[in-house]
């Protein structure tokens, strides 16, 4: 669906993204939130935001789109990007491409696959990825956290200094998974460098509205239109997302691109950062969890939404009533 300055198609999402709202208001099964999280606060399990930026640059939002929360595992697309950015495709002899199907921490993997972990998204090639970015080579960005400064525009956010500090004492998963990859030489450096970089990019806390704006890259500018991408970031980011669409919700992604159809990156904090080439970049957060650490209320209303505006990367249908 070709990007239009059009304020029709922005009405139509406003409505989509009110109707979506109060139908969440409704829903009575939450998923739960993850147990460090929970701990470290009383945070409501139906609390919810939403928002959507188009390729105009027009911004909606819905419910708690101010709220900040944990990127967590969504940081994974921006190390990720980084470590493209730096290292090209060299990135693939050290992390594979292909979904899990197995949860986002198993160790069992990494064992058969030698120290190389199945995809970026996985803690495990998270992990990597990480290790990549303290190479020499140096990435563009010193970290995530810059990284993110200049794609959401602002450096007015936050990294959660609770959830870092609960994740950098624990993770007892994640040293293991990094010890693994390590014995297998596939990691340069100390695994508690590593660790603590994972950690922070984990711990940034962001709004939908900052997540939505940091992820426009990954939309890239509609072809013809004012705004030009190099041939090389626009393979970049075809792949990523082809990779967020595969792997992005670990177990879940097959039913995710069924239900939503479109490339996500989830985190255990709630959020689902979901892209409609060319057309948005859209932003979910609610706490509560499904059995495969995705937002259930974020995955419910991505659902609505995309129905609702006839969003799917497997063939765009025009928008319903709204
Ligand atoms: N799926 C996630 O969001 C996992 C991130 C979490 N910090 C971990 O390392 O386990």
């Amino acid at each position: 669906m070709p990007a239009r300055k059009n304020s029709l198609q922005t009405d139509q999402i406003r409505s989509a993204v009110d109707a979506v709202v109060a139908e969440v208001e409704v829903i009575e099964s939450f998923g739960k939130v993850i147990d460090h999280i929970a701990e470290l606060s009383d945070l409501q399990i139906n609390r919810f935001g939403i928002c959507v930026v188009t390729a105009d640059g027009d911004v909606v939002t819905g419910g708690e789109a101010d709220h900040p929360f944990p990127i967590q595992s969504i940081s994974k697309v921006f190390a990720l990007t980084m470590a493209l950015e730096a290292h090209g495709d060299d990135v693939w002899k050290r992390v594979g491409r292909e979904p899990s199907g197995d949860p986002f921490n198993s160790i069992i993997d990494l064992e058969r696959m030698k120290g190389v972990p199945r995809n970026p998204f996985i803690n495990a090639g998270a992990l990597v990825v990480v290790d990549m970015l303290l190479d020499r080579e140096k990435p563009r960005h010193e970290d995530v956290a810059a990284f993110l400064a200049e794609h959401i525009g602002s450096d007015e956010f936050d990294v959660d200094p609770e959830i870092f500090d609960k994740e950098a004492k624990g993770g007892y998963t994640n040293r293991a998974l990094a010890n693994l990859a390590k014995s297998f030489d596939n990691f340069h450096h100390e695994v508690d460098d590593v660790l603590k970089v994972y950690v922070r990019q984990c711990a940034i806390a962001l709004t939908c509205r900052q997540l939505a704006l940091a992820g426009r890259y990954l939309m890239l500018a509609p072809p013809g239109g004012r705004k030009k991408t190099s041939i090389e970031e626009a393979h970049r980011v075809r792949r990523i997302n082809s990779l967020m669409l595969t792997c992005g919700q670990y177990d879940g992604a097959g039913d995710f691109a069924y239900r939503v159809g479109l490339p996500a990156k989830s985190g255990v904090g709630g959020g689902i950062l979901a892209v409609v080439p060319h057309v948005a970049s859209i932003a979910v957060w609610s706490p509560g969890l499904d059995d495969n650490g995705n937002s259930l209320l974020g995955t419910i209303a991505l659902e609505r939404l995309s129905e609702r505006l006839g969003w799917s990367v497997f063939g765009n249908l025009p928008p319903k009533d709204v």
